[in-house]
């Protein structure tokens, strides 16, 4: 058993900081079809069976975006009613959502609303699209309008992880976009975060100097700084392929705390 996330190196999301590492996540009820997508973007296959994610995959791909090579980090959970609502760490330093939903369901296109609520919760600007998969069980549904992702002002792909269409499409364009954000971050959360880190590293070069200099350091403040705090306890790893598993045990979450010199 693992007692950090942050100590398992695929998860350590300060990765995402570096200019060629993005993260993308997928969202949507359980057995829309997110894993299949994955699969077959990723391995160019498809094999009907059904295995409900459990808990958290992480696929990795790279990309060649213009003249970069870009590591692209997959992200798929189970979209379980179980869960409700989904770990706030699986948003955090998303670049870009992948939003699916199932043609032969309409609950799970009306739940899009709610996962698309979740999602702006904690990346309010992050590129998102909205996907309709196994239009190969009726392509009549293609002709039918979905007017969520028009209100939303979002791209829409009809698509099939069974016989492929448009499958290397989205996700091509869906990395471009997050590779676009990544350059050009239009959150206004990340321009904080990014702040309140360079300062914190200011603020120990600052003390390393004084050290060298014989000075004695300023005393530490508990609770002064910005303090990412990991999910405590991880249940359970496996390593299969490309992919890594793991499942979180409790609600335990990256949760951030600042406190002010006023509240001291
Ligand atoms: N006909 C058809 N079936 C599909 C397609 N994509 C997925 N499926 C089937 O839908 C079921 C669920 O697919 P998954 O990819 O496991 O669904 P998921 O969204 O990852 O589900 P959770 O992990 O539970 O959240 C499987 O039985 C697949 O075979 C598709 O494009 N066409
Ligand atoms: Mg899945």
């Amino acid at each position: 058993m693992a007692d950090d996330v942050g100590s398992i190196p695929e998860l350590d999301q300060k990765k995402y900081d570096a200019d060629e590492q993005v993260k993308i996540i997928c969202l949507g009820d359980s057995a829309v079809g997110k894993s299949k997508l994955m699969e077959r973007f990723l391995l160019d296959e498809f094999r009907p069976q059904q295995l409900s994610t459990y808990a958290l995959t992480l696929y990795k791909h790279k990309a060649t975006v213009g003249s970069k090579t870009v590591a692209v980090d997959f992200w798929d959970t189970a979209g379980q009613e179980r869960f409700q609502s989904m770990h706030p760490s699986y948003y955090h330093k998303a670049h870009a959502c992948i939003m699916v939903f199932d043609v032969q369901r309409k609950i799970t296109y009306k739940n899009l609303a709610n996962w698309y609520k979740e999602l702006r919760e904690y990346r309010p600007e992050i590129p998102c699209c909205v996907v309709a998969n196994k239009i190969d069980a009726d392509l009549k549904v293609t002709q039918r309008s979905f007017s969520f992702a028009k209100k939303q002002g979002l791209p829409f792909y009809f698509v099939s992880a069974a016989d492929g269409t448009n499958v290397v499409k989205m996700f091509r364009e869906m990395i471009k976009r997050a590779v676009d954000y990544k350059l050009n971050p239009s959150d206004f959360m990340d321009e904080v975060m990014e702040e309140l880190e360079n300062f914190d590293l200011e603020k120990k070069e600052e003390n390393s100097e004084a050290d060298e200099n014989g000075l004695s350091k300023p005393p530490q403040q508990p609770g002064s700084t910005l303090r990412l705090i990991r999910p405590a306890r991880v249940r359970d790893q496996t390593f299969s392929g490309n992919s890594n598993s793991l499942a979180f045990e409790s609600s335990d979450c990256v949760a951030m705390t600042r406190k002010s010199k006023d509240n001291r």
